[in-house]
């Protein structure tokens, strides 16, 4: 029987009558480690699914043999799935599962229920590989809470949830957000089987015991490596988690396009005796997005560019990352006086104004998005063809110092926003003096990827060389 134990960082851990009578530690990790290197399959039309970038795969139990096609399926059929979710997925227009798919699920859905450390580029399908998980582990009959999702955003929150309603279109599944201003304020006794929301206000219902925890079977974190740092949401993530139950093992599931090393400790203490998913370090970005950048004049320079750009723009949909919301309000309202048509969104603006332009932009009435870090991670919009770093990410967004390195991770989620799924996208930065130039090629360096110049000045040149990336 499992007890639990609280250690000094405040976390509960499961401890195995052996390990409490001091048993002898497993051996080394690598005893059960595997690098998938599986190349491209002759015949596979899709590119994600025929890619060849690597995982390494590290099972919790070291005896097992990670590579055993039992750690692996190829397709959904395979992973012993109720027939409604089945359903469910092939009315998503899902045929096979993708690689982080078919390494994950396995584990995932194997008794008893592991945590799972994944890592997998941005938009190759980790949300279905947790969305299955909590779905497949919920008893519909009990009407209380038995999965809990968090997620940095309200956006990225709304959209977890339209996958967890897509795919449990035919089960009898109930869900309800954890999200501010959204439930009624009176609201006292939440029964919905699966909550996705983020932190703060998750943490908030709970202990007000709006949402009963006593059943939690499974806790998730997507963007897990932002949802545990500590300048941000960590302390709150750490709060729902200390609060859910001590009676029973509940399986904890973190996955991220990005664990950076300063991360990965703290994940595997938050998840002990995971089974992890890892990527190399050079392969941190999916192949088809074309990555440029454009020497500006100036601040100003950088405007007029834009404003150049704007067709472009509009051929597909594209996201502008800024730093400051009041850059991102201000571009809007300077290209809309001028005639263009753009949207702005932040995190100063209220919940219902956020979920209107955010639902205006997925239904692509509108074409280009102006916005900051706050929809950098998870969105999922297929037809955005182009990213835009109007300003570089950079570390002092994220711990509030005067640090002024980029930050890497931010930039691999932002330019993710599209190359999705196999699609071609392109993201171009904005440099416009000596430190944002050395910026840029910090940014560079740490991804192992040319970014390609492209000049300001010729736009035939810009828009053949745009076009080109995206066929
Ligand atoms: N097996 C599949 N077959 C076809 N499409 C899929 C499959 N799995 C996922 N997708 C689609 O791929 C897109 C990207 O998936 P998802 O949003 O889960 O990516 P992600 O890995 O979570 O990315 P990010 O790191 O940016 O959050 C979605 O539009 C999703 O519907």
């Amino acid at each position: 029987m499992a007890s639990l134990e609280k250690d000094e960082d405040g976390f509960y851990t499961p401890v195995s009558a052996a390990a409490a009578a001091g048993a002898s530690s497993p051996p080394p990790a690598d005893a059960a480690t595997s690098v998938d290197k599986k190349a491209a399959e002759p015949g596979e039309n899709n590119d994600l699914i025929s890619s060849t970038f690597e995982v390494a795969v590290t099972l919790a139990d070291q005896q097992a043999d990670p590579n055993s096609p039992l750690y692996s399926a190829k397709t959904f059929e395979e992973l012993g799935l109720h027939q409604d979710l089945l359903k469910g997925i092939y009315d998503m227009g899902f045929s096979k599962p993708s690689k982080i798919q078919e390494r994950a699920l396995p584990l995932l859905l194997s008794n008893p229920p592991t945590n799972m450390i994944g890592q997998s580029q941005s938009g190759t399908g980790k949300t279905a590989a947790f969305v299955l998980t909590m779905l497949s582990r919920v008893d519909f009959t009990l009407n209380k809470p038995q999965a809990l999702c968090l997620a940095p955003s309200r956006e990225l929150a709304r959209q977890i949830m339209s996958v967890v309603a897509a795919m449990g279109k035919f089960t009898n599944v109930q869900t309800e957000y954890a999200i501010k201003d959204n439930l009624p304020r009176n609201a006292t006794n939440i029964t919905a089987h699966i909550i996705v929301g983020t932190p703060g206000t998750m943490a908030d219902l709970i202990r007000r015991k709006v949402i009963d925890v006593s059943e939690i079977k499974v806790f998730v974190l997507d963007e897990a490596d932002n949802m545990l740092d500590q300048d941000g949401l960590g302390d709150q993530t750490l709060r729902v988690k200390n609060m859910l139950p001590r009676t029973h093992p509940v399986q904890i599931i973190l996955f991220s396009a990005t664990f950076p090393d300063h991360v990965r400790a703290y994940s595997s203490k938050f998840a002990p005796k995971a089974n992890k998913i890892e990527l190399q370090k050079e392969e941190l970005s999916v192949e088809g997005i074309r990555q440029f950048y454009m020497d500006c004049k100036d601040a100003e320079h950088k405007y007029d560019i834009l404003v150049q750009l704007y067709s472009l723009l509009t051929v597909g949909q594209s996201i502008i990352f800024c730093q400051h919301r009041h850059t991102a309000d201000r571009i809007s309202a300077r290209m809309t006086a001028e005639g263009h048509r753009v949207a702005s969104l932040h995190g100063a603006k209220d919940a219902s104004e956020r979920d209107a332009i955010i639902d205006r932009f997925r239904e692509g009435r509108e074409k280009v998005l102006i916005t900051t870090n706050v929809i950098a991670r998870g969105i999922d919009i297929l037809q955005v063809n182009m990213v835009v770093n109007y300003d570089l990410p950079l570390m002092n967004e994220r711990d509030k110092t005067a640090d002024e390195r980029p930050d890497i991770e931010t930039y691999i989620h932002r330019i993710g926003r599209t190359g999705r799924f196999g699609r071609k996208g392109i993201s171009i930065n904005f440099v416009h003096d000596k430190k944002t130039w050395l910026q840029m090629e910090q940014i560079e360096k740490a991804i192992g990827k040319k970014i390609i110049r492209i000049e300001t000045n010729d736009l035939d040149e810009m828009e053949e060389k745009m076009k080109k990336a995206l066929k």
